[in-house]
């Protein structure tokens, strides 16, 4: 059986489109994280291809000589399609409801599922596999509610394995 993974969310970004960028605080938290997390056995690192995601894997992987991997199901999850005046109503709503999908956006169910198949080709047998992604996707992967998503951090880290087991690894 696989060990398992850390499931990581980006360190603090200047925005939410793709290519928004690190901030100099999220830069200074990503090369922390190397001290945080590099003595654990990582063995792999797959990140969603959004500048913020990869932005705060490059250092670890670099500092562990791995390679930096990107999936495309890793990516943030869309609420919808339109700026919503109501977006958190909204998501609360999609988290009470995994099926619920808004105009132009993304059902938590269908997020879920292809972030968990992301995980399943991640995986490792002989060591952890450190993921990066999203908040709203951290939290669909982690089975979090609407307030353990607002309680999330930027980065947060998650100890989790496919049988469901989660625990958040604290930060210094
Ligand atoms: O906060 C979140 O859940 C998402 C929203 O898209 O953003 P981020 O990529 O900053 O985690």
């Amino acid at each position: 059986m696989s060990p398992g993974f850390l499931l990581i969310r980006h360190a603090r970004a200047a925005g939410q489109a793709p290519d928004a960028p690190l901030t100099e605080e999220g830069q200074r938290a990503a090369q922390n994280l190397i001290v945080q997390l590099g003595h654990r056995n990582i063995t792999r690192i797959v990140s969603s291809p959004w500048v913020r995601a990869v932005d705060t894997a490059r250092p670890l992987a670099e500092a562990l000589g791995l390679s930096l991997e990107t999936d495309g199901r890793l990516t943030e999850r869309v609420l919808s399609g339109q700026d919503l005046p109501h977006w958190q109503t909204a998501l609360k709503a999609s988290f009470a409801v995994p099926a619920l999908k808004l105009p132009g956006g993304e059902s938590g169910k269908a997020a879920r599922s292809r972030g968990l198949a992301a995980l399943h080709d991640a995986q490792q047998r002989d060591g952890l596999s450190a993921v990066f992604t999203h908040g709203n996707l951290l939290a669909l992967l982690l089975g979090l509610d609407y307030e353990g998503w607002a309680g999330l951090r930027n980065p947060d880290v998650w100890q989790f394995s496919l049988d469901g087991q989660a625990s958040r690894i604290p930060l210094e």
